[in-house]
């Protein structure tokens, strides 16, 4: 039996998205908005398939360039957060903290089901919708998943997913 364990990883230059965001955080804190150019990279372990491959980066890049593509250039709101709070204001998303507010454009907005959009919870999301465009293309889940979010140069959050 052989111990050889086989991973890929993909962290292609396109493979980002630039956005805005504000966190909460220590309960009673809200950042400015500001932004960044994200970068995402995905790892996949698990054994090898009929085509010596453990995932095709083919498949894998364009997975993951499609969900980086509905976040570029947008507006990350958190829909579960319990302090930024989203308000339909027709065309707009009205979003409040506390005293102080903002009205972003609808189609200028990505929200995501998520509590903060920190880059531990992007990373998370991120898997999540992989996981679903995998089972939605009736694919097998791979043995483990890890997605690495960058927010700049040198700070990153990474979630590992195992089946
Ligand atoms: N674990 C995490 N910590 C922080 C997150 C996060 O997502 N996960 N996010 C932030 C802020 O959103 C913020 O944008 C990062 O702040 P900062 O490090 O100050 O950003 P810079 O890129 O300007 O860093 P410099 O090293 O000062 O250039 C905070 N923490």
């Amino acid at each position: 039996m052989s111990d050889s364990r086989y991973k890929v990883r993909v962290s292609k230059d396109y493979l980002v998205f630039c956005s805005g965001h504000f966190i909460t955080y220590l309960g009673d804190q809200c950042e400015r908005i500001h932004g960044h150019n994200y970068r995402v990279a995905v790892e996949v372990e698990d054994d090898l398939d009929q085509n010596h491959y453990v995932f095709d980066f083919i498949a894998l890049k364009d997975l993951t360039h499609a969900i980086t593509d509905e976040l570029d250039h947008r507006m990350l709101l958190p829909t579960e957060s319990t302090q930024i709070l989203l308000e339909d204001d027709g065309p707009n998303w009205r979003v409040r903290y506390q005293d102080r507010y903002w009205s972003f454009p609808r189609n200028e907005c990505a929200l995501l089901p998520i509590a903060n959009t920190t880059a531990e919870l992007l990373a998370n999301y991120i898997a999540g919708r992989l996981r679903e465009a995998l089972t939605s293309r009736g694919l097998a889940l791979p043995r483990v998943m890890r997605v690495e979010v960058e927010e700049s140069f040198g700070q990153s959050a990474e979630v590992e997913w195992r089946k």
